[in-house]
This record gives structure tokens, sequence and C-alpha cells, in this order.
């Protein structure tokens, strides 16, 4: 299992090693003394997520309130998606980028996503199985959205699909019309770097 920071502090790359044999192929897909010991901490999971998505399917960008927010550790069974890492805590160095991986049903990585950063994804391929072990249980009225359009953090989304097709977006009324990141930072809803790390902290 390599273990790999991404551009933004709090979030990782995972690549598990792959056992292939006549019957198919075996990995572990989570491993807590490995990702301790890469990234310092455990992670309790207290709910575990499945979304199936047509292709070309945006869902995000979501993060929770802290505390105690909702730290998450992403990876995809089936099909394709690129899932996205957004720095939305307002005095973070890189607040307001975004940094993104590939998870599919060939590499099999994964991407953990610490507590206070901004979390969306869009399937590659129709069918996409995105599955997540989240650190808390959901909580509506802690979870917000930023709308994944947002010119302001510029997400490159992919204009095709892993199969070279043009993709036609499809996003929720609700992500359509979250706020963006400038409106969010101005209604105070954003967390901040120094209020993340000190939460991460008390859960070691
Ligand atoms: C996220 C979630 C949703 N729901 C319900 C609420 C709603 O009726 C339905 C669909 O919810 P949403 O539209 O919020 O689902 P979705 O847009 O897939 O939300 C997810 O997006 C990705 C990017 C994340 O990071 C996740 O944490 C989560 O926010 O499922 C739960 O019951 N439990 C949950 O944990």
């Amino acid at each position: 299992m390599d273990i790999q920071p991404l551009s933004i502090s709090g979030a990782w790359r995972i690549t598990p090693q792959q056992f292939p044999d006549e019957r198919g192929v075996f990995l572990e897909a989570f491993q807590q003394p490995a990702f301790h010991e890469a990234i310092g901490r455990s992670l309790e999971i207290a709910q575990v997520n499945t979304s199936i998505s047509k292709v070309g399917t945006i869902r995000g960008i979501h993060y929770a309130d802290i505390p105690p927010s909702q730290a998450k550790y992403v990876f995809c069974t089936q099909g394709a998606i690129l899932d996205v890492v957004v720095d939305i805590r307002t005095d973070s160095p890189t607040f307001g980028q975004w940094d993104a991986v590939v998870l599919d049903d060939i590499d099999r990585r994964a991407v953990f996503i610490s507590e206070g950063l901004g979390h969306a994804f869009m399937a590659l391929d129709d069918n996409s199985v995105a599955t997540y072990l989240c650190s808390t249980t959901y909580s509506p009225t802690r979870e917000h959205g930023i709308n994944p359009l947002c010119r302001t953090i510029g997400i490159e989304w992919p204009t095709e699909d892993r199969n070279g097709n043009p993709i036609t977006q499809i996003i929720s009324e609700k992500d359509r019309n979250a706020p963006g990141l400038n409106t969010s930072k101005e209604q105070g809803l954003l967390p901040t770097l120094a209020l993340a790390e000190g939460f991460v902290r008390g859960q070691k």
C-alpha cells in the first residue's frame, strides 16, 4: 500500500497492492496500521456510503462543520470517478485550490480527505460506484455545499468520459444552487485550517 500526500495538506492518495490470480483479484482496500503510519492518525469508521452515478454526474462540493466534520476515505469499486479535494480552509496557504485523482476499477486507488476539506467527484463511466468510509454519521444540518462550477475554484471537470465520449454534466438542483466559494466565505460558513488541525490533533 503506497500512501502519498496530495498538493493540499490533509489529503492523500492511496494505491493498494493488487493480487491477481486465476479467480480474479484481491486487494486490501483499507488497512488501519498502514494508514496510521503514513498519515499519523487512525480512521474510526462510523458510516460507509455508496453512491452509483450515471456518466457525467458531479456530486459536491460538500463539507461538514467542525466539530466533528467528516473525514472520508473514498474508492471506486466499479467504473471510474475523478475525485476532487478542495481547500476551503480560509487561512490555508492553498485556500481555493483543488487537487484530483482518478479512482477506478483498474488501479483501485483511494483518496483520504481530512476534516475541513471540500469533496466532490465526477463519474467518468456509467454506473460508477463510489464507496467511502466516513468518520462520522450523516448530519444534514451540518453538511454544506459549494457550487461545483464555481469559477473562483475553477475545477477543470473532464469533458470526455473514460472511453473518450463527450460528457454531459448531471448536477443535482441542490448542488447547482449552492453558493460559490466567495459567498460561502462571506457568509462565515467555511472552516479554518487552525480549527481543522486542532480538531484532528484532538482525535489522535
Ligand atoms: C450523504 C447522505 C445522504 N443521505 C440522503 C439525503 C438525500 O435524500 C440523498 C442524497 O443526498 P445527497 O444529494 O447529499 O448525496 P450526494 O450528493 O451523493 O452527497 C455526497 O456527496 C459527496 C461528494 C460527499 O462527499 C458525501 O459526503 C456526500 O455529501 O441521500 C443520507 O441519508 N445519508 C448520507 O450520509
